[in-house]
């Protein structure tokens, strides 16, 4: 064994150096990701800056004004504008919907500023003229139409009733998207009330089939107002909100302005065997081999991308608001995406942000109990993250199955929507920013995906800033109201809703944004 000393100790000098050169290593990243961590502060930028100064009326309610503006939501609330398929809208209720914004708003239909048609008989376009032509005219978006609801699923008041229960108004609605719809409206009524003549003329499109894609209202909408040759400098429309507690180890409510909206894909998958007598089954039924392909997909959730769509820039924006150790881990998401990723992954509202999701959501098959099935069909309902594609998801659905038996048609699909900017240059993002700061200086602003789908994806010709956002409030179990039971706004929370809308219309009379590190822009 002579020798053997020697060559270990020459192993170990060797190891010394290889412990010592990851030790480096080690470290540096370590003061690198310990630097953005202490660096990463996005959200300073434009708010030291210096807005042109332009009038700003406040609302300034009296106690009967306030109760007024309530009177007129809960009366939105009630009329039962439901969308059950493209095919089958409740058109009564939509008629007497239109009947009601003429009457809660009459100075907006009197007023020489305003242009108002009705586009596919119950959708309204509205153009308020602005002083200044010159200036490129934005456009704000909501709709008049909701999903169904049923009292039995256990609402705590009638879905339709606009009930008060400890200062919230429940129904329909209150959040999804009459809350918008009347919130615009009646910012832009106290607004022209109080002799308010905007500089930056702008839209106001509210559309009445959104639930069911509005490929009649926003549709038409937005046709037309292409074929008018218009340009928007910027659109807003319904969709992220205020979380208050949703994210868990943030410090303080943070307002998330959807910059994108995720793809969708429906898929159908069809089974198809000889139907014959149950007393003579073969091993395997229409209904097994579906069921089989379905538990496939959902044991085998789409791949995690968190870190690699917009996402990303929410996390950053968010950072600094973070606790130890979130706040290293958000300021370092090229190391730490992974865990964060993971983390977020536990519950449903936030795993919709890290990868494309899969739903399956209506399952049918058989006809008679002694009869096989011939036919099994299921509808699964696809969200695509911003880093993939319909084409993607449809493969890896194919291989996730991997069953040549089940037949797999794309009913309905459409790409992520592009990425608008949310730099500082951006009008629309600083504008929304600006404003939401104006009447919430205790919000963190960051960019965001809307995980839904939103009327404003039909507008993409129109404008490169499409921004989807409301001041909806919405902490731990609020998301589970949208399209669910008990969907409910605080009385504060709507007429917070009018002053944001009225602060919104103000400030965008600015000619451009103030000067930035990076120059000034012209709008
Ligand atoms: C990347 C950051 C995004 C989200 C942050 C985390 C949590 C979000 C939590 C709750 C969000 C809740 C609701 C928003 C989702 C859906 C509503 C949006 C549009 C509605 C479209 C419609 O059905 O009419
Ligand atoms: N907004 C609804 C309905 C919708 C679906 C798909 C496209 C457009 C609208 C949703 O996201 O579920
Ligand atoms: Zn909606
Ligand atoms: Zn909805």
């Amino acid at each position: 064994m002579a020798g053997a000393g020697p060559k270990k100790s020459k192993v170990f000098r060797y190891l010394k150096y290889i412990f010592l050169a990851v030790l480096c290593v080690l470290l540096s990243l370590f003061t690198v990701a310990l630097l953005r961590t202490l660096s990463l502060n996005v959200n300073v930028g434009l708010q030291l800056a210096h807005w042109e100064e332009t009038n700003h009326i406040g609302l300034d309610l009296s106690q009967r004004q306030r109760e007024e503006m309530l009177t007129r939501f809960k009366e939105a609330i009630r009329i039962p504008t439901v969308s059950y398929s493209p095919t089958d809208l409740n058109t009564t209720a939509l008629r007497e919907f239109s009947s009601l914004l003429r009457k809660a708003f009459p100075t907006v239909f009197a007023s020489s500023l305003v242009q108002h048609e009705v586009v596919a008989e119950y959708s309204h376009l509205f153009w308020v003229q602005g002083s200044q032509p010159d200036l490129l005219p934005y456009m704000l978006l909501a709709h008049i139409d909701v999903v169904p609801a049923s009292e039995s699923d256990g609402w705590e008041a009638p879905p339709f009733s606009a009930k008060e229960i400890d200062d919230f108004i429940y129904g329909r609605g209150t959040l999804d998207n009459k809350e918008c719809v009347m919130g615009i409206l009646q910012a832009l009524e106290y607004l022209l009330l109080r002799g308010y003549a905007p500089r930056r003329g702008f839209y106001i499109g509210l559309g009445h089939d959104e639930e069911v894609s509005g490929f009649n209202g926003a549709m038409n909408v937005a046709r037309l107002l292409e074929q008018r040759h218009v340009q928007l400098s910027f659109l807003l429309d319904e969709g992220l909100l205020v979380v208050d507690g949703v994210l868990k180890g943030l410090d303080g409510p943070a307002a998330l302005i959807g910059v994108t909206e995720k793809g969708m894909a429906t898929v159908k998958l069809s089974v198809i065997t000889a139907p014959g007598h149950s007393s003579m089954p073969p091993r395997e039924s229409s209904i097994g081999i579906l069921a089989a392909a379905v538990k496939r997909l959902e044991d085998n959730p789409m791949p995690m991308l968190f870190g690699q769509g917009p996402e990303r820039g929410t996390f950053e924006h968010l950072a600094h608001k973070f606790n130890f150790p979130l706040r290293f881990m958000a300021s370092n998401l090229w190391l730490f995406a992974p865990i964060v990723g993971r983390f977020l992954a536990l519950k449903p509202e936030t795993n919709a942000i890290t990868r494309t999701t899969t739903a399956v959501t209506m399952f049918n098959g058989g006809v008679k109990y002694n009869i096989l099935p011939s036919v099994a069909e299921a509808y699964v309902n696809l969200r695509i993250h911003s880093a993939h594609s319909v084409r993607e998801v449809m493969d890896l659905m194919e291989w996730t199955v991997g069953d040549q038996r089940v037949r797999m048609d794309l009913v309905e699909g459409f790409d992520p929507l592009p990425v608008s900017s949310y730099s500082e240059t951006s009008f629309g993002f600083q504008i929304l920013k600006k404003s939401i700061l104006d009447v919430f200086p205790q919000l963190t602003v960051a960019p965001g995906v809307c995980m839904a789908n939103t009327d404003s994806r039909h507008y993409k010709d129109l404008t490169t800033g499409v921004y989807r956002f409301a001041p909806i409030w919405a902490k731990p179990g609020d998301a589970q109201r949208i399209h669910g039971i008990n969907e409910r706004i605080s009385k504060k929370n709507y007429e917070d809703m009018v002053g944001f809308y009225s602060t919104l219309i103000q400030n965008c009379d600015v000619r451009t944004l103030p000067e930035s590190h990076s120059g000034v822009h012209e709008f």
